[in-house]
């Protein structure tokens, strides 16, 4: 890899751990093509440029094929852009103009004078790589905090648990969500993740108490159900022993998942375990739209007739009709039904006689919540997309890190069948199931979904330096973007001990790194008196669920059913990767989820009972919409 480091702030910094550098020469090999210039100037200045013309003209070709489209006049435009606005390719020209035409600004002024900066074209970017993956060669070479001015715009990138703690917890009410706000509020509205400040506080507020315990009990009863579903499904796929059965897990999981967010949130059984239907298809549909837009480069989609022009943006206009649609019916018919309570006596209802236990429901039958059904469609469908592909991300790459390691399999194994069998998981079952959750810890650490939070400066303010970085800080403008790197952070060599290394004991010890000098108290186990290890336990090195305010309302939700399901089938089921792991690997760096599924051979484990729990541990009756499970 041909990038170094020149500063002496980054002179200064621990020597990478062996492994860790062999880790990332083959991860980030075809990034040798970069080439680093080290400048001397009073601004630390890293630029990289991409050699091939090769990749330059197929991301012209593909960003043009995006955008000439619907741009009228294309061809002046496009010589605008390449030939007046100057450097690079015409990939470059085109994404400097449609930002500063879509957006109205052209370079906004971030302040932080005193950031390293990493300077580029789009296309220095735009390689076979994912963006996030990219940052991390320039936070091994910049620091923990540095500017990325690629194109016409510049985020400050943040590797950092200091820094992290500082914009998500102790100042975390002077950022908002920016850009992904812009990214998603057509699909999510003013749903809790992309709202504003001033809405996000009343709903918060609202939805909070909906995720209490005998919620939760309830749900584990539905995981445990609808991943018998699955398992059932498994059953009838190995039922002929002269076949071997390949699966591709990865489309399981995310059926298993939207089954179980569908009936979590508003009582709707999507079935797509074991059926297709024109609102599963919209829902894909919406689910594909926004990773596209979150990881695409520009917002084409603002501009004007983009919906009528563009096929996929005409598709995502039905979509989304076709869902909201769905939802205003299932609202209606929740507020018909309504009966208003106090919280309090909302949360001690017995859930095993209550036939919907849905959020949706608690959210209607809460005296004193009004909300218009606009504001409940935008946070019931913000749930929907938050818990889905998260958490079927999370057990595709679990399974991935199992079927990896034989050493972890035993573990993992032998502890669902002492602890379990085939008995049905009751919340103390699965968290006593230590290895199952720390499995799932362990994915969430290396495949975090989602890979970057984004944030923006409501107001001034200073960053603090953290690790190697200016003791005075970093005074940022209002109006600075910021990129929160939590795939650098859980990778970072100078937070874990063999970073790049699927460790399922990682989080049984306890880690600290001396050069913080306090700053970061380092991990501590000692700490975990939750599900799994998290901003606290890890002083916000361990951030998979966020951290702060905003951090993640449905984690224990997601964790329990991540437990739930894979408890349930691992022990029903051998799994054996069908594909080279490295087929695996690329294709998750060419995408936040597989891009040709996790395809595995399956084949059942003798002496259980794939279709069904037994032993009488539960009495709670079958979730709504998924089977009751044999007793
Ligand atoms: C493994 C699965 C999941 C992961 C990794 C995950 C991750 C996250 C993260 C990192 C955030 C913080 C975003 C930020 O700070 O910008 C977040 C927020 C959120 N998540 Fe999750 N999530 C998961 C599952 C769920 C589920 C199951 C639900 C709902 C049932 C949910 C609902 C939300 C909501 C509503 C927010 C916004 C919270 C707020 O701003 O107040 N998530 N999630």
């Amino acid at each position: 890899m041909s990038l170094t480091c020149c500063t002496p702030i980054q002179a200064a910094r621990p020597p990478l751990p062996v492994q860790s550098l062999g880790a990332l020469r083959s991860s980030f090999a075809d990034l040798s093509s970069f080439k680093v210039h080290k400048a001397q100037a009073s601004r630390r200045r890293v630029v990289a440029r991409r050699a091939s013309t090769a990749v330059h003209a197929s991301e012209a070709l593909n960003l043009v094929k995006n955008v000439a489209l619907f741009f009228t006049p294309g061809a002046l435009l496009t010589a605008y852009a390449w030939f007046v606005l100057g450097k690079g390719n015409l990939a470059d020209g085109l994404s400097r103009l449609l930002t500063v035409l879509s957006q109205g600004y052209l370079n906004p002024n971030t302040g932080g004078e005193n950031i390293p900066v990493t300077e580029g074209e789009l296309s220095d970017l735009a390689g076979d790589q994912p963006l996030f993956v990219n940052l991390f060669n320039f936070f091994i070479e910049c620091g923990g905090v540095y500017k990325l001015a690629f194109g016409p715009k510049c985020f400050i990138v943040v590797s950092d648990p200091v820094v992290f703690r500082h914009i998500l917890r102790e100042n975390a009410f002077n950022y908002d969500k920016g850009v992904l706000a812009e990214i998603l509020e057509p699909i999510m509205g003013k749903g809790l993740i992309p709202a504003d400040l001033e809405t996000w506080k009343p709903r918060r507020r609202a939805i909070q108490p909906a995720f209490h315990m005998a919620y939760i009990n309830s749900m584990v009863q539905m995981f445990n159900d609808c991943a018998m579903k699955t398992s059932t499904k498994l059953e009838r796929l190995t039922a002929d022993p002269s076949k071997t059965a390949v699966v591709d897990m990865e489309k399981e999981f995310y059926n298993l998942a939207l089954d179980i967010i569908g009936v979590g949130v508003f009582n709707y059984d999507f079935d797509s375990v074991n059926s297709e239907s024109p609102i599963i298809d919209a829902v894909y549909g919406l689910l594909k739209e926004c990773e596209h837009r979150s990881t695409f480069y520009l917002p084409y989609w603002n501009l004007p007739l983009a919906n009528v022009v563009v096929p996929r943006q005409r598709k995502f206009s039905a979509d989304i009709k076709f869902v909201n649609d769905e939802l205003d019916v299932l609202i209606n018919k929740a507020r018909a039904n309504r009966t208003v309570d106090d919280i309090e006596a909302l949360q001690n209802r017995n859930y095993d006689e209550v036939s919907d236990p849905s959020l949706l429901r608690f959210l209607l039958d809460m005296r004193g919540e009004d909300a218009t059904n606009l504001q409940l469609r935008d946070d019931l469908m913000t749930m929907l997309i938050a818990g889905h592909e998260t958490t079927a991300a999370v057990l595709t790459w679990a399974l991935f890190g199992f079927a990896m390691h034989p050493e972890i399999q035993e573990a993992v194994v032998s502890e669902i069948d002492e602890i379990l069998g085939d008995r049905k998981p009751t919340y103390d079952d699965l968290a006593a199931l230590e290895n199952t959750r720390l499995l799932c810890a362990e994915s969430l650490r290396l495949y975090p979904q989602p890979p970057v939070l984004i944030r923006r400066a409501l107001e001034d303010d200073v960053l603090p330096g953290g690790l190697n970085g200016d003791p005075n800080g970093y005074p940022i403008d209002k109006g600075t973007d910021l990129f929160l790197s939590v795939w650098n952070l859980h990778r970072s060599p100078y937070l874990w001990d063999n970073a790049e290394e699927f460790d399922l004991g990682r989080f049984k010890r306890p880690n600290t790194n001396e050069d913080f000098n306090g700053a970061w108290a380092g991990y501590d186990p000692e700490k975990m008196g939750q599900l799994y290890p998290n901003e606290y336990t890890s002083d916000f090195a361990y951030v998979p669920f966020g951290g702060g305010p905003r951090k993640c309302i449905g984690d224990q939700f997601a964790f329990l059913e991540a437990t739930s399901a894979l408890a349930v089938l691992l022990r029903r089921y051998h799994f054996e990767l069908a594909t080279t792991p490295e087929e695996v690997g690329r294709a998750f760096g060419a995408s936040i989820h597989t891009e040709n599924g996790l395809k595995m051979k399956i084949t059942r484990r003798e002496g259980t009972q794939p279709a069904g729990f037994s032993g009488g541990v539960s009495t709670a009756a079958a979730a709504p919409g998924c089977p009751a499970a044999a007793a």
